[in-house]
């Protein structure tokens, strides 16, 4: 999807020109207020933009300079809100069914299953917990056939189990369908579990658009991505597992071998960690006498320093294929005799695994 929109909207101006990818799920991050819903209700066709185009792949859905602006019925676009908003006097079945044009009637079973909403087709939308109503909400988005799925914060106000269990469900549908997936989220844990893709939005601009890998990496974004809590994600091999302690061995590439505890992911599948930045330290040859389990082989790639933050110095290193966080104080920095472009030896204590398996 391509896009370049302006509008304003009372003393709000969001700017926006952004190229998103074809698959994946990206995500848009941002303060309150910065500008994603506005930007989602542009490319749904709820709202008109000012200026500007908006196409997916060959399809034109928005040309001012031609005057033209297809309704939202006609962009093939599925928006799931943070509130499920079914038709209360429908069963669950007509509220699927809605709208549901005949070429998506194959797809009804597999998209109830996907869902595991199966034996909730004959209850009223009354009757439904908040994250089976939800899970109602996308089988409907999905089943009017659309090219891309807009989701609104779909996981706010569900508790801890129901948030994680629609997640889950998020998830094997981003693997199972080809649909992509724009996703605004609050949740930096959310977006580091489901995204492909980052937009980072500020006072109605978009301020980074890359890989996740890419953009949590940027030290120049670290105030941005405050609510990331510094952590780098990466995607690792599944190598082996060593049932007797209960460990799984991930391979970075360039030969460097991350021991986490154990993942639920056969050998030969790719898994996402996140590593916060307070789990890395440095040293400058492997020491034999430490708990840290992992000693890898790091290359210093970038140093920073942060505004607000005078004691400590940020670290960009390359691991493996792979851009990782640090975070030293400054008079260990200065102690190490540290610089850009100098081997190091990572040493990763744990590892976060509110990942998923791809
Ligand atoms: N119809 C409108 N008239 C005037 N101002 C508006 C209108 N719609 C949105 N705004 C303003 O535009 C700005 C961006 O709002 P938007 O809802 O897009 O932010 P957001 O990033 O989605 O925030 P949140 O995370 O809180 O949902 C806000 O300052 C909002 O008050």
């Amino acid at each position: 999807m391509r896009l370049d929109v302006r509008k304003c909207l009372g003393n709000f101006t969001l700017q926006a020109r952004l190229s998103l990818p074809a698959r994946g799920v990206t995500a848009l991050f941002g303060v309150s207020g910065s500008g994603k819903t506005s930007l989602l209700r542009l490319i749904a066709g709820l709202d008109r933009p000012d200026e500007g185009v908006i196409h997916i792949g060959k399809r034109c859905l928005v040309d001012t300079t031609r005057g033209h602006c297809l309704p939202p019925h006609r962009r093939r676009i599925g928006v799931v809100f943070q509130e499920a908003r079914l038709f209360p006097h429908y069963r669950v079945r007509g509220n699927l069914t809605y709208g549901m044009p005949a070429s998506a009637r194959s797809r009804f079973d597999p998209i109830v299953d996907l869902l595991g909403i199966g034996r909730l087709l004959d209850r009223m939308p009354g009757t439904l917990s908040g994250g089976e109503a939800r899970r109602v909400s996308i089988g409907r988005a999905l089943l009017s056939d659309p090219e891309l799925l807009l989701m609104d914060e779909p996981l706010t106000g569900l508790d801890g189990a129901r948030k994680h269990e629609l997640l889950r469900y998020i998830l094997t549908l981003t693997r199972d369908l080809e649909i992509p997936i724009v996703y605004i989220s609050h949740d930096p844990k959310e977006i580091s579990a489901i995204a492909d893709h980052l937009v980072l939005i500020e006072a109605g601009g978009v301020v980074a658009s890359d890989s996740l890998e890419r953009v949590l990496s940027r030290i120049d974004l670290t105030t941005q991505l405050g609510g990331f809590d510094a952590a780098s994600v990466l995607e690792a091999l599944v190598t082996r597992h060593d049932d007797e302690y209960a460990l799984t061995h991930l391979d970075l590439g360039n030969d460097q071998t991350l021991v986490v505890p154990l993942v639920d992911a056969p050998p030969g599948a790719r898994c996402r960690i996140r590593i916060p930045v307070h789990d890395v330290a440095l040293a400058l040859s492997s020491p034999a006498d430490t708990s840290y389990r992992n000693r890898l082989d790091a290359v210093i790639k970038r140093v920073g320093t942060l505004q607000d933050s005078p004691t400590s110095v940020e670290l960009l290193l390359e691991v493996g294929h792979h851009p990782m966080r640090a975070r030293l104080t400054r008079k260990s920095f200065d102690e190490l005799g540290l610089a850009e472009g100098m081997p190091v030896k990572a040493l990763i204590r744990c590892v976060a695994f509110d990942m998923r398996h791809l």
